[in-house]
């Protein structure tokens, strides 16, 4: 593993009201890293990917990616500069094939294709995609999660596993150089967990870093080593996934000692 970091999140402060949902939580992820995020229900785990990925502003705290402050730029600024993630429930455009779901992705994050998208859009003409020409890039997310067999097929119709490979081809399709991964296993059977673990796995390994939020340990345990835990909005632990289950702190919260 490369130790050239690509993300520093510093101190970030998120509340919902009176509820601290992120309290001073800091951590740096490395290149071709993939990083474990876990913790009990409610911990803050969403919240932070939220934060990072520029759904929620943080209240307080800094975050870099490769040295550029990112924690006041909106979600589409984010995905044009390399970061993008998926979501825990995925959210296609049931009425949308496989293929043009990655399509409509691939088009938000071309800085190029976003001008073109507008413009057009204010003269009601319809988007030139050759324009923007972003098949190859659909192509290869197809490829990668393996749903090229798939492409026709209407979004509303796939099943669990497949919406999750969806959800995971659109931020593909984004090129990102940093990946959120939220929950993507939870659902899943072994043999599409395992399938799912081999391609984050690869992806780490041609260069995209990855946070993948899990409550399932076996998955987080076969795609790496480090994990950083989360209780109430605290960061509790960091470090090897053996250390966490020695921990005092990690061992009470998940087995209330
Ligand atoms: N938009 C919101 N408005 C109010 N409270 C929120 C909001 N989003 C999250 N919370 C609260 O913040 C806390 C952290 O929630 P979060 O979803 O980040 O936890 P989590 O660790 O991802 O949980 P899970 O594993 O169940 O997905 C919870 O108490 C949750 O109810």
């Amino acid at each position: 593993m490369s130790h050239k970091e690509i993300l520093r999140v510093e101190s970030i402060e998120k509340k919902f009201g009176g509820l601290k949902a992120l309290n001073k939580i800091s951590l740096s992820v490395y290149e071709n890293e993939i990083l474990g995020l876990v913790g009990p229900n409610g911990s803050g785990k969403t919240t932070l990917i939220n934060v990072i990925s520029g759904i929620y502003k943080p209240d307080n705290g800094k975050i870099y990616f490769k040295d550029k402050r990112i924690d006041k730029l909106p979600p589409y600024k984010l995905a044009h500069l390399g970061i993008n993630r998926t979501f825990q429930i995925p959210k296609p455009f049931h009425g949308l094939t496989v293929r043009e779901n990655v399509e409509v992705a691939a088009l938000y994050a071309g800085k190029q294709c976003l001008r073109t998208f507008f413009r057009r859009l204010k003269s009601l003409k319809t988007i030139n995609k050759s324009y923007c020409n972003v098949e190859d890039d659909v192509q290869k997310a197809l490829n990668i999660v393996g749903l090229e067999k798939l492409q026709d097929k209407q979004a509303a119709h796939l099943n669990t596993s497949e919406q999750k490979l969806l959800g995971l081809a659109r931020a593909l399709a984004t090129k990102p150089k940093l990946l959120l991964v939220d929950e993507i296993a939870a659902g899943l059977n072994k043999e599409e967990t395992d399938r799912l673990a081999d391609i984050l796995i690869s992806l780490a390994k041609n260069s995209i870093a990855i946070i993948v939020v899990e409550h399932l340990m076996h998955f987080i345990r076969k795609i790496t080593s480090r994990v950083v835990v989360m209780d109430s909005g605290l960061e509790i632990f960091e470090g090897t996934i053996d250390q966490a289950a020695n921990d005092p702190k990690v061992v009470e919260v998940f087995l209330g000692g």
